[in-house]
């Protein structure tokens, strides 16, 4: 997979070199080009942003600049991603949609945003292009947003995890549930200690108490996603909860 990433801070992205992301890059699983905005700037102060038409405090980035960097950037079968408060909020279904592209491009804005028009001029030319939120809080631009979204996107590209089956039951919890809490060494620790069950060695316990907390704590911190379950794969117990 190649993923672009076109910014007025490129620097911002250098921790991409790290850990996961920057592995897989030395692997060649991931092809991974960070590029500055101001390369294809003409003016002699390399302008990226202008007044916003129709008022309104800050300033809105140009469309023709955007345009002559994503012409080159954009490969076609590429997706093009655009971070802003006002997008659809990322998701892992988002992540394992983008997964699939042959090359996934992100235009990090900054100041009001990016001229409305960018997005409209790639989707009417058949790119597909996501507009994503990564949650309800406003940062002052795109970058960390995109380096969240390409963590949680480069870590399902195949051969990026050592165990694959981590991801399998962690693609947010089982079945649409939260994660349930877990534990490890030293079995006693500021006076709390282990769930007995866990120490059981007994694997239906185990998997049915896991069930349980994820239930509960499902319920307790997200009811959205409670009431978007299907109950069709909900067993008694869980029911009985
Ligand atoms: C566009 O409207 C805006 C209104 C106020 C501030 C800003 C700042 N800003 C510029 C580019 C940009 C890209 C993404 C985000 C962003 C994403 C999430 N989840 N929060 N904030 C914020 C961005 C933009």
């Amino acid at each position: 997979m190649r993923v672009d990433v076109v910014s007025i801070f490129p620097d911002y992205l250098s921790v991409l070199d790290l850990s996961l992301v920057g592995k897989a890059r030395q692997r060649g699983l991931l092809d991974l080009r960070v590029h500055d905005l101001r390369d294809w700037t003409t003016d002699r102060h390399r302008t990226v942003d202008d007044t916003p038409f129709g008022g309104g405090a800050g300033m809105v980035m140009r469309p023709d600049v955007w345009g002559v960097a994503l012409d080159d950037v954009l490969e076609p079968g590429a997706q093009l991603v655009v971070p802003t408060p006002s997008g659809e909020v990322f998701t892992q279904r988002h992540a394992e949609e983008m997964a699939t592209a042959e090359q996934l491009v992100f235009a990090c804005g900054r100041y009001e945003g990016i001229d409305a028009r960018v997005a409209e001029h790639y989707r009417d030319a058949g790119v597909t292009v996501r507009e994503l939120s990564i949650g309800d809080y406003v940062l002052n631009g795109g970058e960390v947003a995109s380096l969240v979204m390409i963590e949680a996107v480069a870590r399902l590209v195949p051969g990026m995890v050592g165990n694959p089956e981590s991801l399998v039951e962690e693609s947010h919890g089982a079945a649409g549930l939260l994660e349930y809490p877990v534990y490890t060494k030293p079995p006693s620790w500021a006076d709390l200690e282990i769930p007995e069950v866990l120490l059981s060695g007994h694997h239906a316990r185990i998997e049915r108490w896991r069930r349980d907390r994820a239930l509960e704590r499902t319920a307790e911190r997200r009811p959205d996603m409670i009431a978007a379950l299907d109950v069709a794969t909900l067993d008694k117990q869980d029911l009985a909860l």
